[in-house]
């Protein structure tokens, strides 16, 4: 199934302006842009002198001719080099310039991606956002370059070859006039009914993909459920409904071929017979007839090339507005105008009066408040357990700190330092984030662990490794640490990850630090490991961790319990048992069940 994209939608442009704008992508490639369509001119021009000369050459053959048979060749070879350079020189020069605006815009949308706030990405399928960079932009390619270049072509040619034929006959001239077109509206009719049938065929066929995708991605869902029947025979309907369409699309192209091909010799036929007699009046030489059906040949064609150009735009078209749109598209949180750099900060966190809800764009529905009033301070150096239960608030909260989502009301304050007024990659490299669960990216351990600064060295990278119990793992791999991860790389545990997590953080060294605990338990020994790591990590560093296991709620200065976006209770963990409130009754509830989890999420 195809989904709409839901963009915040800015007035589309209209599609003159979206010309320029794309026409503007070539600006920097003007001089090949010349080169190119000078190479076409005389290339075009050269396609219309070759009739001609066949046309001498006939006549020749039939004795109507004065011109000596060495300078037809030499024409006629002359013709045939020119155009080779000429294409040649059009071909290269027309990638060229097309390869270029691809990687142009393929890097301005990148590039601007990497602007977008959280918000874009959280209401997007990633499927919709790399396809708009990846097809639309490639798709945009042919439009910029050949498409143009064979529109200028054609309507040169086509200028070109209706002068030529009016010159050499004018009453053959008056006939095509009227076979022609018949020829082309026959082709565009055709055409069209085979481009609606190719969608059929097209959204046939990426049914059957999706159906694929989802099974693969999904194999354990479907054999845990025991569903491979089911999902064969989902998957037989789909290739049967593909191989429906295709064969209706088989049997239109089928009758395509020889309904052209028909008329085409109808129309060479006429053109013939009335040709014929007018060069038995004497009123035209054979040769001239010969290059008159080759002009009518070129007419039919370049309209025929037009048609065919006319779909590829509109599609062209769809495509360059996807991509301006998600040019267009404002991030959400950016750097205000005057933001000032954070200089280094002490790691004093405040949530002074902090309303915050989710902007949800796509059902129109007011989104509902997750924060209320939430205030908070956290002092340099402490560490601070948040504690609640599932969905009360707890990432969101840590979330702000970075800056990731802006608040409605109230604000986030480190130092003092109002997050909206300074520049986030200024505040963010003093924020360090361990996720519950690690991403790594495709390449060696190395390279993951130097995700967290990138000029550490080697020996840097070990020592964050060792510090982050991760290097007698790492040095059991085949490879060390220039091991491959990622997707085509080793698996490593939850627990590795974790630790390559915290290797980054080291390395990264921030005044802040925000844990998420992994809720999945590890084994006791690797939990060990994770936590010894953790506690090196957390040393002088202001730490708010989502905290999962009582051992670390232990640990912590204070714990704040959360729920449903307010603040209910917050103190030392022997403060708040004696209180006897929300977070004793948690606690109780924690001896009961022996699972070491105190905030199920
Ligand atoms: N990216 C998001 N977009 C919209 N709503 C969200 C988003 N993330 C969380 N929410 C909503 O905000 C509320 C708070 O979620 P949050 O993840 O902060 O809770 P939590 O206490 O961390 O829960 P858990 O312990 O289960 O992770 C929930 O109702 C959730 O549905």
């Amino acid at each position: 199934m195809r989904l709409r994209w839901q963009f915040i939608r800015s007035p589309a442009l209209p599609e003159s302006a979206q010309w320029s704008r794309l026409l503007g992508y070539l600006r920097p490639y003007r001089g090949w842009m010349i080169v190119a369509v000078v190479a076409m001119v005389i290339g075009a021009a050269l396609g219309l002198v070759m009739p001609l000369a066949i046309g001498q050459m006939v006549n020749l053959i039939t004795g109507d001719q004065t011109l000596p048979i060495g300078r037809i060749a030499v024409l006629l070879g002359g013709v045939a080099v020119g155009q080779t350079v000429a294409g040649l020189i059009q071909n290269y020069s027309l990638t060229f310039v097309g390869e270029r605006v691809v990687a142009d815009l393929r890097l301005a949308a990148y590039q601007h991606l990497q602007r977008l706030d959280l918000a874009f990405f959280e209401q997007r399928r990633t499927g919709e956002i790399t396809s708009r960079i990846t097809n639309d932009v490639t798709l945009i390619q042919s439009t910029v370059t050949t498409n143009l270049t064979t529109l200028l072509q054609g309507m040169i040619q086509l200028i070109g070859a209706i002068a030529l034929m009016i010159v050499v006959s004018w009453q053959l001239s008056a006939l095509a006039l009227v076979l022609v077109p018949t020829l082309v509206l026959i082709a565009v009719f055709f055409g069209r009914w085979l481009r609606r049938i190719s969608t059929t065929v097209q959204d046939r066929l990426a049914d059957a993909t999706s159906i694929l995708e989802e099974t693969v991605s999904g194999v354990r869902v479907v054999r845990s459920f025991g569903r491979e029947p089911y999902e064969v025979e989902r998957f037989r309907t789909a290739v049967e409904a593909t191989f429906a369409a295709a064969m209706r699309r088989a049997w239109v192209r089928a009758l395509f071929q020889p309904s052209m091909s028909l008329a085409v010799w109808a129309t060479i036929i006429g053109m013939l017979v009335v040709g014929g007699y007018l060069v038995s009046t004497g009123e035209l030489t054979p040769g001239n007839l010969v290059a008159f059906l080759f002009y009518a040949g070129i007419v039919a064609g370049s309209m025929g090339a037009f048609a065919g150009l006319f779909g590829q735009v509109q599609e062209a078209l769809g495509a360059v507005a996807r991509v301006f749109e998600l040019l267009d598209q404002q991030p959400a949180v950016a750097d205000a105008p005057d933001a000032i750099p954070l200089p280094p900060v002490q790691g004093r966190v405040e949530f002074r009066n902090v309303s915050f809800a989710y902007q949800r764009v796509e059902n129109g529905h007011t989104a509902p408040i997750v924060l209320r009033n939430f205030s908070l301070v956290i002092e340099p150096g402490e560490m601070v357990a948040l504690v609640g239960p599932s969905g009360a608030g707890k990432s969101t909260i840590v979330s702000l700190i970075p800056r990731f989502y802006d608040v409605q009301d109230g604000s986030v304050l480190i130092d003092g330092y109002d997050v909206r007024r300074v520049q986030m990659q200024s505040l963010r490299t003093q924020i360090g984030i361990v996720p519950q669960e690690t991403l790594l990216f495709s390449g060696s351990i190395r390279d993951n662990i130097r995700y967290g600064r990138l000029d550490a060295d080697d020996a840097e990278i070990e020592a964050a490794a060792r510090m982050a119990n991760a290097h007698e793992f790492i040095c059991q791999l085949p490879e060390g640490y220039d091991t491959p991860v990622g997707e085509r790389g080793v698996r490593l545990s939850g627990g590795q990850r974790q630790r390559i997590a915290i290797a980054r953080a080291i390395l990264k060294n921030p005044r802040i630090l925000i844990l998420d605990e992994a809720t999945s338990s590890l084994d006791s020994e690797s939990e060990r490991l994770v936590q010894e790591a953790l506690e090196r990590l957390m040393v002088g560093r202001t730490s708010i961790i989502i905290a999962h296991r009582l051992s670390t709620i232990r640990r912590a200065d204070r714990i704040a319990v959360i729920v449903a976006g307010e603040l209910m209770e917050i103190g030392t963990h022997r403060e708040l048992l004696t209180r006897g409130g929300i977070y004793a009754r948690l606690y109780e509830l924690q001896f009961r069940d022996p699972a070491p989890v105190l905030a199920v999420g």
